[in-house]
């Protein structure tokens, strides 16, 4: 029997500033950006120190998905790929089809469905296979937002941080990658996901003030959904002392995360005389990680 295919997706990062371009233009489907908005990419990977540490924690959560796996006596095989820097999905998938496998499951690192998100990872996957194994089966996991342990962890990272402060004077906003907002009359369920996944941690962290704010938009000529986390901070800033930021739709510390929630939030915050938290990212916590190889082996038997 050849083992499980384990295919791990995430976005994907550039290797190193002169791989900004190839990836920015893979990201606007083959047009490169202007040399100004390719600068201002460039700026914020510097602002975060270099390049993103997202395909190394990824491999780490990757590894760490496959070990439970293993621990439920799965025998299973890990392939890396990502949505727009190599490896990318269909060379996983090609990888795959190359070692004979005949059954894997797909897990995107992104607990929310949406066209944009975990659709456009299934469709690359399975665009692949066709292409060169079509027999191949490919089960992909479609959501993981409820997870409890993805909710525990969450809340007790927002508990965390909350630490010292009065609840009372406390805003925790929960927040995600903004889409374009024609998603939501195509009738995308990703909004009201995002939201089940911050009332459930909010819930749980018990939690007097909260709201959901979207990060992270491109400027793309069209509207993207908001509100925008910096204006919810702005809107706010009358009534709390204190903010605590926590995503909720990213799961890795990657350029997201630490400039527009680590630099950019933060100063906002700091303009407006609030004292501002990041709530820790879940990387490769060890529960969330289990409980992930646990929802890929009931993938992989229904
Ligand atoms: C839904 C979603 C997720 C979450 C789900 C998932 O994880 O899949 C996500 C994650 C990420 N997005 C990332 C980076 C970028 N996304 C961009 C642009 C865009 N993202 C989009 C969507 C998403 N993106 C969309 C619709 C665009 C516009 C494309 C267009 O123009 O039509 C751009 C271009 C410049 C800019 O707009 O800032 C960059 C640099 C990084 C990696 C950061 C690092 O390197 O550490 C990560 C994890
Ligand atoms: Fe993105």
């Amino acid at each position: 029997m050849k083992p499980l295919g384990l295919l791990v997706m995430h976005y994907g990062t550039p290797a190193s500033i002169e791989e900004v371009l190839p990836y920015y233009t893979h990201i606007r489907r083959g047009r490169p950006p202007t040399p100004e908005a390719l600068q201002d990419l460039i700026d914020r990977y510097e602002a975060i120190g270099g390049p993103s540490p997202l395909t190394e924690i990824s491999r780490r959560q990757a590894e760490a998905i496959l070990a439970g796996l293993h621990r439920r006596g799965v025998d299973a095989k890990l392939y890396v790929g990502t949505k727009h820097a190599p490896p990318f999905v269909a060379d996983a998938v090609n990888q795959m089809a190359e070692d004979g496998i005949d059954h894997a499951v797909g897990l995107v690192l992104a607990p929310h469905f949406s066209t944009f998100s975990i659709a456009a990872y299934r469709n690359y996957a399975l665009t692949a296979r066709d292409k060169v194994r079509p027999e191949m089966r490919i089960d992909i996991v479609e959501r993981w937002g409820t997870l409890p342990e993805l909710i525990d962890a969450l809340a007790d990272r927002v508990r965390h941080e909350m630490d010292g402060w009065d609840p009372d004077e406390t805003l925790v906003i929960f927040s995600a990658h903004s889409l374009p907002e024609k998603i939501v009359a195509a009738g995308d369920p990703y909004q009201e996901e995002l939201l089940e996944t911050s009332r459930l941690v909010a819930e749980r962290a018990d939690v007097p003030h909260w709201t959901f704010a979207f990060q992270s938009a491109s400027n793309t000529g069209e509207p993207w959904l908001g509100p925008d986390i910096l204006e919810v901070i702005e809107e706010n800033a009358p009534k709390y002392k204190n903010i605590v930021a926590c995503t909720v739709g990213f799961v890795s510390d990657h350029l997201e995360v630490l400039f527009d929630l680590g630099i950019e939030a933060r100063d906002k915050s700091a303009e407006l005389g609030l004292n501002f938290r990041r709530a820790a990212t879940i990387n490769d916590d060890p529960a969330v990680m289990d409980a992930l190889a646990g929802l890929v082996s009931q993938a992989a038997q229904a």
